[in-house]
């Protein structure tokens, strides 16, 4: 199934006609600069286009009052200065004789997306429109916004296609009050929004924006805000609060549809945010967003003034909905103190909504620490934020010829849409008798030889990324993993992440230098940590703690992951670990994010069962949802806990609360 994209130059066809220094970023420009990037960096043809329609007066009254849409269609016959004084009761939005023909086109583009979507004609997709949606209120305009294009789609999905539970995620740099407001004490409705706050200074200056609105009465806990106290966040500030916050309560909540408001404010060079995160981050939020809903997922721009990276962020998002691997993030260095500050606030808000944040610390004793700037935490001085923000493009990638290659014994059937590495490969023999002097000292049978040449053949062509990724069954798990990771780690730049699933003795020890890193899901107790590069993260008994799994791998797994950044990713199953399909394709499907998808996958030979939905996962299908997840187990939370908080020393991005003691 395809990603929709949703465009219409008619929605150009509006611009401030009178001078109003807050509105004049708001220009049609926008919209062209992004379209034309997608058309340009050949995106656009990869999607299905649709046509834009008009939103009906029904649709416009799902979250609008009659008095305020009546007072909208007279706008297209006001003279200026009527339109300038019906303005003026409203704040920073601006009127043209055409903005209400185009608020139906960008609110009627959004339910475009959600009809497609719901009815399976696509997987997903984006929606290029202006005016921007999510400040208007029910009966009023606000920032640039006629009527809340997003607050609309998921009052249509409800009332069309009966969606039981709605995940709205605003990463646009401003909060999207008027969706809070729609939403705040409806629970089938979950409301994520990050914003720039700096302490209620920035507009649109509300209480109703700090982390203490958490939605009201049966809507407590499902209005979750993260106000940005500081300007110059960064990736790693992002991701933080995905993994931290986001992502884990979105698994619990289980969205049968996920809505995003995309506004691109928040990247570099804009001049709202004035934030530092690079347009790449958007396939990272987008890819991490993708396995939720089972795929469904409807992104409707907002915001985005700086005309160079805002249609950088837009192809970075459309190009992880078409399925391409999330480029290497550059740089994570961890989050800020401030940011750490506000996830430690938004968090403890939240933990008694929300059974995977039941373990967060509580709000600092003086809440005062969140309202002045900490000794020592740099400020951004004054004259280096005057300068005009330069950031590197992320170089345009193609994704792979082959998308997935699969290793299998000559009987074994491949998955579609996998490329089989075939037995009949002639052996390289320089390979050959690297191996035979490494590995295979002693044996000489040639089906192990045969699969560990193949093995490094296949690590060759992901590295060149001629095949994105690889799925093997192997007889002898132990020597595949030790070949895998001695050929992968060889080339000086490599850092391999291996992801262990399953109990046993690690075949190969990691020596410090970092170029090899071993997550463990084990069920054996772990006794200490042996070195920082073997993490051994015990789940009690089996792996039926589903909500425990999923929270290790949000809030351990991934975070690691992130700030190691490996060039490759191996996934090893030893046989008998009893994971579900579901979960295991979660797993993939989130590890994809790193590496640029370079994921390997290594099962032993009597796991056929995984070969498909490995498969299906590696080729970027998205995750089957595992439904809204019960408590963790509470001995397991206690253990990831224990280990975060031992491995947060050599690992920022294990941090979650200000106190960085
Ligand atoms: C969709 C959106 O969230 O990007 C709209 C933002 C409106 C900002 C109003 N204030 C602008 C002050 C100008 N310096
Ligand atoms: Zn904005």
């Amino acid at each position: 199934m395809g990603t929709a994209l949703i465009y219409d130059e008619e929605m150009t066809n509006y611009k401030l006609l009178w001078v109003d220094p807050a509105c004049k970023i708001e220009v049609p420009e926008r919209l062209t600069v992004s379209y034309e990037a997608l058309v340009k960096s050949g995106l656009a043809d990869r999607c299905v286009s649709l046509p834009v329609r008009e939103a009906t007066d029904a649709d416009i009254l799902l979250v609008h009052s009659e008095e305020y849409l009546e007072a909208v269609k007279k706008t297209p016959y006001m003279t200026l200065e009527d339109l300038m004084d019906f303005c003026s009761q409203y704040g920073d939005v601006y009127f043209h004789p055409n903005i209400y023909h185009c608020a139906k086109l960008a609110a009627g583009s959004a339910l475009q997306l959600v009809d497609s979507v719901m009815m399976g004609k696509v997987r997903n997709g984006m929606a290029l429109v202006r005016p921007p949606g999510h400040h208007s209120m029910r009966n009023a305009a606000s920032g640039f916004c006629v009527f809340n294009n997003v607050a609309i789609a998921a009052q249509y999905a409800k009332q069309k296609y009966a969606v039981e539970r709605i995940l709205i995620v605003d990463w646009d740099i401003h909060h999207g009050q008027g969706v809070q407001d729609c939403f705040e004490d409806d629970p089938r409705v979950l409301y994520f929004s990050w914003h720039r706050y700096e302490h209620q200074k920035f507009w649109p200056n509300l209480r109703d924006s700090d982390f203490d609105r958490v939605g009201n009465e049966k809507g407590a806990g499902f209005n979750v805000n993260v106000p940005w106290n500081k300007v110059g966040m960064k990736n790693s500030d992002y991701l933080s609060v995905f993994c931290h916050l986001f992502l884990p309560v979105a698994y619990e909540f289980c969205p049968d549809l996920v809505l995003v408001c995309a506004g691109f404010d928040s990247a570099i060079g804009d001049p709202e945010g004035e934030m530092c995160a690079t347009p790449d981050i958007f396939a990272h939020l987008t890819h991490l967003l993708m396995n939720l809903a089972g795929g469904k997922l409807c992104a409707v721009l907002e915001g985005g003034y700086n005309l160079t990276s805002l249609p950088q962020s837009v192809c970075q998002t459309v190009q992880t909905l078409l399925g391409d691997p999330a480029p290497r993030p550059a740089n994570l260095d961890g989050p800020c103190l401030s940011a750490l500050e506000s996830l430690h606030c938004v968090r403890s808000a939240h933990k008694k909504y929300w059974s995977c944040l039941k373990h967060a610390a509580d709000l600092p004793t003086c809440e005062v620490s969140t309202k002045r700037n900490k000794v020592g935490e740099e400020e951004i001085n004054e004259e280096q934020s005057k300068q005009e923000p330069v950031w590197r493009e992320c170089p345009k990638t193609l994704p792979p010829d082959i998308s997935a290659a699969a290793l299998l014994p000559d009987d074994g059937i491949c998955p579609e849409r996998c490329y089989s590495l075939k037995s009949s490969e002639d052996l390289d023999p320089s390979i050959v008798n690297k191996l035979k002097e490494h590995i295979l000292k002693d044996t000489e049978d040639c089906e192990t030889l045969s699969t560990l040449s193949r093995l490094t053949v296949l690590i060759d062509k992901m590295e060149k990324n001629e095949i994105g990724s690889g799925l093997a069954l192997v007889k002898d798990i132990s020597k595949a993993v030790i070949c895998v990771v001695q050929h992968a780690a060889a080339a000086p730049m490599n850092r391999v992440l291996v992801v262990y699933v399953g109990d046993g003795v690690v075949p190969f020890h990691t020596n410090e230098d970092g170029k090899t890193l071993v997550v463990q899901f084990t069920t054996q107790k772990s006794e200490e940590i042996q070195s920082k590069y073997l993490i051994p993260v015990c789940l009690q008994k089996d792996y039926s703690d589903i909500p425990g799994f999923i929270q290790a791998t949000l809030s351990l797994l991934l975070p690691l992951g992130y700030e190691y950044d490996p060039s490759l990713v191996v996934v090893v199953q030893t046989s008998g670990c009893g994971l579900s399909h579901n979960v295991w394709q979660q797993l993939i499907g989130l590890l994809r994010g790193l590496a640029q998808g370079h994921t390997l996958v290594l099962m032993q030979e009597d796991q056929n069962a995984y070969v498909g939905p490995t498969a299906s996962s590696l080729l970027g299908d998205p995750a089957p949802p595992l439904g809204p997840l019960e408590a963790p187990l509470p001995e397991n939370v206690e253990s990831t806990e224990k280990l975060r908080l031992r491995l947060k020393a050599d690992w920022n991005f294990l941090l979650t609360t200000g106190n960085v003691k």
